[in-house]
């Protein structure tokens, strides 16, 4: 497994440098001890199951979330001190009321600065193919979030923060966004931070990519040194030249026979090596996570058989509160 950073002691090429991160929102611990550096430039997935923790710690690095710990954005705390050009997209703008009323798109654009950036506002307004015309309460969710993407990618960003918010796009629309943002990247050296479930299309997109399980960071790569995917191209590659080869087809019956079978194995497993990585990942967590639940079950168990035996009393939140008060005294 790769190491968690760049390797780069260089902090002033950082744009994001997190150390020992713990966040909760008052109960369980959300995050745990998460260490995190990503290079200027990069395009980082960031991966992990429904409840890992993956918007908790983007809102924490846009800076909506007062911390402890050391989150520095661009070398500046992300809370007390956030740097300008942070850009975070997530779902929740769709939901707002203002959003979803009678508004002109061309209002939000004159009101979001349009005229300040004519030439990237005409671009994105191609890109995403928006009709400055359209009513916000006419539209469907897909276009919806065309709006948005055009009104956050505005004003040129140096780190944009993205929350799953490209699932309702159309494949094409996606497609056209995803080579935009990397043109952006290329160009002006801005960096992506990108949670999301889908992984069409990512393959040749991401620079890095990183595994959040449970609130901690398990796993980070560089996709030059990415030996897992590499190897599940390479599987895939040697099922296709085993049955392009003529001379392992034996006869009509058996060339039909492993015709199908390959039909059915490229059906199941040829969707995209990435998205085959990150599912087998996340059947691991969950293992993981179902045999924590059996074993936390358990000793919950064991310990309402000891009070009904009475050999102990139980548990009240004075005993749950004078515990808070111990680790609060003692950090
Ligand atoms: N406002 C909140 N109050 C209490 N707990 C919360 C709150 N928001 C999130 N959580 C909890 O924090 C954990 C992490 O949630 P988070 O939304 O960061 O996960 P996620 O990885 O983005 O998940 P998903 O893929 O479902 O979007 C979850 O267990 C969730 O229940």
């Amino acid at each position: 497994m790769s190491s968690v950073n760049n390797n780069e002691p260089n902090c002033n090429n950082l744009a994001i440098d997190v150390h020992g991160l713990n966040f909760s929102f008052g109960g369980p611990p959300i995050l745990t001890n998460l260490h995190l550096q990503l290079k200027k430039g990069s395009r980082c997935l960031l991966v992990g199951a429904n409840g890992a923790g993956k918007s908790t710690l983007l809102t924490i690095l846009a800076g909506k979330r007062m911390v402890r710990d050391k989150v520095y954005v661009f070398g500046k705390d992300a809370f007390k001190d956030a740097s300008s050009g942070i850009t975070y997209l997530g779902t929740e703008w769709a939901n707002n009321p203002v959003i979803r009323g009678d508004v002109l798109v061309a209002t939000l654009l004159s009101n979001m600065n349009g005229d300040k950036y004519p030439e990237r506002r005409d671009e994105l307004i191609e890109i995403m193919d928006i009709n400055p015309k359209w009513r916000m309460h006419q539209v469907s969710d897909g276009q919806r979030r065309r709006v948005q993407f055009v009104l956050g990618l505005l004003e040129p960003w140096d780190l944009l923060l993205m929350d799953e918010v490209t699932v309702d796009l159309d494949v094409l629309i996606r497609m056209d966004l995803l080579n935009y943002l990397k043109k952006e990247t290329e160009t002006r050296g801005a960096t992506i931070m990108h949670a999301t479930h889908i992984f069409d299309g990512l393959g040749d997109w991401p620079t890095h990519i990183t595994h959040i399980k449970r609130g901690t960071i398990v796993s980070f790569y560089d996709f030059n040194h990415f030996p897992e995917h590499d190897k599940m191209i390479h599987q895939q590659l040697q099922v296709r030249s085993y049955y392009n080869n003529k001379e392992n087809k034996i006869d009509d019956e058996t060339d039909q026979q492993l015709s199908s079978h390959l039909i059915s194995y490229f059906r199941k497993n040829m969707n995209s090596p990435l998205l085959k990585i990150v599912e087998q990942w996340l059947r691991e967590d969950l293992q993981e996570l179902r045999l924590l639940q059996a074993k936390e079950r358990k000793k919950a168990e064991q310990e309402q058989d000891k009070i009904l035996l009475g050999e102990e009393t139980p548990r009240t939140k004075w005993d749950d509160l004078s515990e808070n008060v111990n680790v609060h005294e003692s950090t």
